[in-house]
């Protein structure tokens, strides 16, 4: 299980004034064992901001994050994947000289995977195996690709407790869609937590749970019936969105 308990994130001011921004303000929420959990609002809310606070890219100005009972605030990255949380970016990370093969069986704890298992992992993100698995995970990758190279990292490595998916669908195809909403499934079944942020109707729909984050806060917690019209709410509220209709 995954607790916030009062977090709260500020960066400097961008004035260079000695203020500072909050971005997150006292963060108080619970993602149960085997939940499936989506994190929506409005674009600049805090999402992922959030999503870097609970796997360690960032650290919180306050408050304290507590995983399986034990406090995991002052815990990097590193440690937070060695202790079973997994986290695939918004904008994922190219690394040069490493091929798709190496960084799935780094993924896998540093194994030497066979190659079809390898082939496996790929397939199941909707990429051609044998067109991939050689490649260099460079700047050569389109981003659609690049993210399903990502996420078939989070289905390698085995000894993940709560995957955590940044817009998983960004740049991605219809039919890659339809399978990665496949592999979440999967990864339910298999009594994973999963934590996504998005903003599509087809992950809310497969939801248990749905945290509406906005301006910062946690606006609300609950069913797709009971979030999305909060959030129409929200969306409908914001002085952004209005300038622009
Ligand atoms: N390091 C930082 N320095 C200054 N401002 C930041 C920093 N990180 C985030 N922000 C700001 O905090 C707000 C929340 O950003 P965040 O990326 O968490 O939003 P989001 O809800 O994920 O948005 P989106 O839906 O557009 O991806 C934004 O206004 C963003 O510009």
């Amino acid at each position: 299980m995954l607790e916030l308990r009062h977090v709260s994130f500020s960066v400097p001011d961008e004035n260079g004034t000695k203020n500072t921004k909050e971005i997150l303000k006292d963060i108080n929420l619970v993602i149960d064992e085997q939940k499936f959990v989506v994190i929506t609002g409005p674009n600049g809310g805090g999402k992922s901001t959030l999503a870097k606070l609970i796997a360690g890219i960032e650290k919180p100005t306050s408050g304290q994050i507590f995983f399986n009972g034990q406090d995991i605030t002052d815990w990097d990255i590193t440690k937070r994947a060695q202790n079973g949380i997994g986290y695939a970016f918004q904008q994922p990370v190219r690394f040069k000289g490493i091929t798709v093969m190496d960084l799935l069986c780094l993924a896998a704890g540093n194994k030497k995977l066979d190659k079809c298992v390898v082939c496996q992992y790929l397939s199941e993100v909707g990429l051609c195996a044998e067109n991939y698995i050689n490649r260099e995970v460079d700047a050569s990758l389109s981003g659609g690709e690049l993210k399903r190279i990502e996420i078939a990292t989070i289905v390698a490595r085995k000894n993940t407790e709560l995957a955590l998916f940044d817009e998983p669908e960004a740049g991605i195809d219809l039919w890659s869609f339809h399978k990665l909403i496949k592999v979440f499934e999967r990864m339910h079944d298999q009594k994973q937590s999963i934590l996504i942020i998005s903003h599509q109707e087809r992950i809310l729909n497969i939801a248990d749970e749905i945290v509406l984050i906005a301006d910062g806060t946690v606006r609300k917690v609950g069913t797709k019936e009971e979030v999305l019209p909060e959030l129409m709410d929200v969306v409908g509220n914001c002085k952004f969105y209005k300038e622009e209709v």
